[in-house]
């Protein structure tokens, strides 16, 4: 069984083919990275596998359902979600708020936190699971740290307790001080979750996929196990070009 799988996957954008058939499966449980140089389509073909943007051809399928046409919400409810993004959080509510928010919203009881010490029991054993310090749960969340909010939009998607989580550059902008305890949220996710991590940065990558595919020019340039994907010479030359390029 595939958790998700695409298949010919294209995008297009007038003339221009940012994601070019791609065929790629994600395995149940799976601890995958996706990985490639600036402009190979990752960000694309991450919104043609949440629903934010529609594809020009191609399928998605989750668990065996064709979700391609499927909007956004409809997605999620079939268990797949990705990290929000700091932006979205809300800046005046706590953690421990925002999680028992998505939990009833899960739960289909709309936007009343107040429906249940049920689900704050429930939000605080997440922020227990992610390590969130305590003392952090009930300020408002503009005040947090960077890292801490990065820890919450995690948090926040675990929530809807999706069978695959797309995580979305999770350490991008983090401090290195802050950065350890994301390392160790996205090392401790449940093993039942398939993770799909697109990420620039390659110690974190390297140190959590079990998987890569690599991205260039909005094709699958390669796919195997991290070993093969580091001395892989076709992969080195693809990032190489792009320092080349960076580098006038
Ligand atoms: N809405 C759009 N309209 C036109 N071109 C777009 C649009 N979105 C992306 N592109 C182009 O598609 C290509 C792939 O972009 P994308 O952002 O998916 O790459 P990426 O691998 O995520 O890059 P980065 O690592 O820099 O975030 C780029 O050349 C980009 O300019």
């Amino acid at each position: 069984m595939i958790a998700l799988g695409t298949c010919h996957l294209t995008r297009r954008f007038g003339g221009f083919t940012a994601v070019d058939a791609v065929s790629f499966n994600l395995l149940p449980g799976a601890r995958h990275a996706l990985i490639g140089p600036n402009g190979a389509g990752k960000t694309t073909f991450v919104n043609l596998l949440s629903g934010a943007l529609p594809a020009s051809e191609g399928q998605v399928m989750l668990f065996g359902q064709d979700i391609t046409h499927l909007p956004q919400h409809a997605r999620v409810r079939a268990g797949l979600a990705r990290t929000f993004q700091v932006n979205q959080l809300f800046p005046q509510f706590t953690p421990l708020e925002s999680v028992t928010l998505a939990i009833g919203e899960r739960e289909g009881q709309g936007a009343t936190w107040w429906r249940g010490a049920r689900h704050g029991a429930e939000a605080a054993r997440l922020l227990d699971d992610l390590h969130f310090p305590e003392a952090d749960r009930t300020r408002p969340t503009a005040e947090l740290p960077y890292g801490r909010q990065r820890l919450l939009e995690i948090a926040l998607a675990l929530a809807l307790k999706p069978r695959v989580l797309l995580l979305d550059e999770p350490a991008a902008g983090v401090p290195p001080a802050e950065s350890r305890e994301v390392m160790q949220a996205i090392a401790a996710l449940p093993r039942d979750v398939a993770v799909l991590l697109i990420e620039h940065d390659m110690d974190l990558v390297f140190r959590f996929a079990e998987r890569i595919t690599v991205l260039a020019f909005g094709a699958v340039l390669a796919d195997g196990e991290p070993d093969a994907i580091a001395k892989d010479p076709r992969v080195r030359e693809a990032y190489l070009g792009t320092a080349e390029v960076a580098h006038g």
